[in-house]
């Protein structure tokens, strides 16, 4: 591992491990992005992917909000279809609709068409380049969060081949072939792992799991298909980050949508349960604090879209909602394109503020 600056605000780890902070921390999914005119440029010149492929590039935009308000946690610019990639998958970003996989996986035949064991380090070196080159230039600002998309999430679009409101191909793969499912998400899970592992080795300081596609599977469905590669997920990356004699990363799990597997959730090796803004949060705690686990989230990324006093006084309930231990302050999913980033800062300061507020006053 490379030899990076120290830590100066390490409110944000210390959130993740339920140890005492002085304010609650935040940041916020999709933080980077097209929400800001000064990403939009980079955009302008060049193809999303390349801005993932280019260090400097992905360096840039992940620095970009932090130079705008005073976030907890950096997240590297990248996307989670990069796995799909690596395993051999063309992946357009085409604006104005999202991922598109000109040749998605029609049936399990094409299976056999993948780069089952790919070089994790030659095929994703590049994330890895960006992770070291943020972490020289975050110079110890704040912590640096590396990402990857949990193994159901990424079945979903190789199958439907882009967004989709049911994901009802990669679905009825889950009941028609149940075999060949487990056996790709095998395949992603074992992949996953090696390079969840490698970011951390490259400099990432927390790590971060998008299920971002629960929600669609329904508990029984999730408990088969979702579950256990999330488990193993954690499992794995905390055994392998200690063989290696690495410190302690926090693991984030965002299961958006699963509010039937809380419990579920909070008995795997992650560290933190993310909430989308549709959870229960005094359901949750209640459940997460048995296990010492800590929260993210969750405001309704609409709520941004509200005036500024509003935001603030949304934002103070929830941090009295969760409480100023174990609390990570995020919105329930990502930034939208059209919120104005100032709205954005008003919800980041008032969670300083009011968190604050409630330590001093105790
Ligand atoms: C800014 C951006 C990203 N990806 C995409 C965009 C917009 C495309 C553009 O600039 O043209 C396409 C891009 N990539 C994807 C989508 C979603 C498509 C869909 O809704 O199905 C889009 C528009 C797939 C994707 N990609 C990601 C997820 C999981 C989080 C979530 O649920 O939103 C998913 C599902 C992760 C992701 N993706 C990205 C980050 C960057 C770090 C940050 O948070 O600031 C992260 C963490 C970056």
């Amino acid at each position: 591992m490379c030899d990076f600056a120290p830590l100066k605000n390490d409110l944000f780890i210390r959130a993740a491990f339920c140890e005492k902070v002085e304010r609650t921390p935040v940041w916020a999914m999709r933080q980077a992005g097209r929400y800001l005119k000064e990403f939009q440029e980079v955009r302008a010149k060049h193809d999303f992917f390349t801005v993932c492929r280019t260090p400097e590039l992905a360096c840039e935009v992940t620095l970009q909000p932090l130079r705008r308000m005073e976030l907890d946690a950096a997240i590297i610019f990248s996307d989670i279809l990069v796995i799909p990639q690596a395993l051999g998958m063309e992946v357009q970003m085409v604006p104005g609709k999202g991922p598109v996989f000109p040749k998605p996986l029609a049936n399990p035949e094409d299976l056999k068409t993948l780069n089952q064991t790919p070089d994790v380090d030659k095929e994703l070196g590049y994330v890895f380049d960006a992770i070291k080159l943020t972490r020289q230039k975050l110079d110890g600002k704040v912590p640096l969060i590396g990402f990857s998309g949990a193994p159901w999430t990424l079945m979903a679009y190789m199958v439907d081949g882009g967004s989709s409101a049911t994901f009802s191909k990669a679905r009825s793969w889950l009941f028609r072939s149940p075999n060949e499912s487990k056996a790709l998400l095998d395949m992603l899970t074992d992949t996953t792992i090696k390079y969840l592992v490698n970011q951390v080795r490259a400099g990432a300081q927390a790590l971060q799991v998008f299920e971002s596609h629960a929600g669609i599977l329904g508990s029984s469905t999730f408990a088969k298909f979702s579950l256990p590669y999330l488990a193993k997920i954690a499992t794995q990356v905390k055994k392998q980050l200690s063989d290696l004699g690495i410190q302690r990363v926090p693991l984030i799990i965002f299961a958006k949508g699963a509010h039937y597997a809380i419990e579920e959730l909070s008995a795997t090796d992650y560290d933190v349960i993310s909430l989308d803004w549709t959870m229960d949060v005094k359901r949750a705690r209640e459940i997460c604090a048995k296990k010492s686990k800590a929260l993210q989230g969750n405001l309704d990324p609409a709520m941004l879209y509200a005036g500024v006093d509003e935001i603030c006084s949304a934002t103070k309930k929830m941090v009295e909602d969760f409480g100023v231990t174990g609390h990570i302050a995020n919105l329930g999913h990502g930034m939208y394109p059209d919120l104005d980033p100032e709205h954005l800062k008003a919800f980041v300061n008032s969670v300083h503020s009011a968190s604050e507020e409630i330590i001093n006053s105790a």
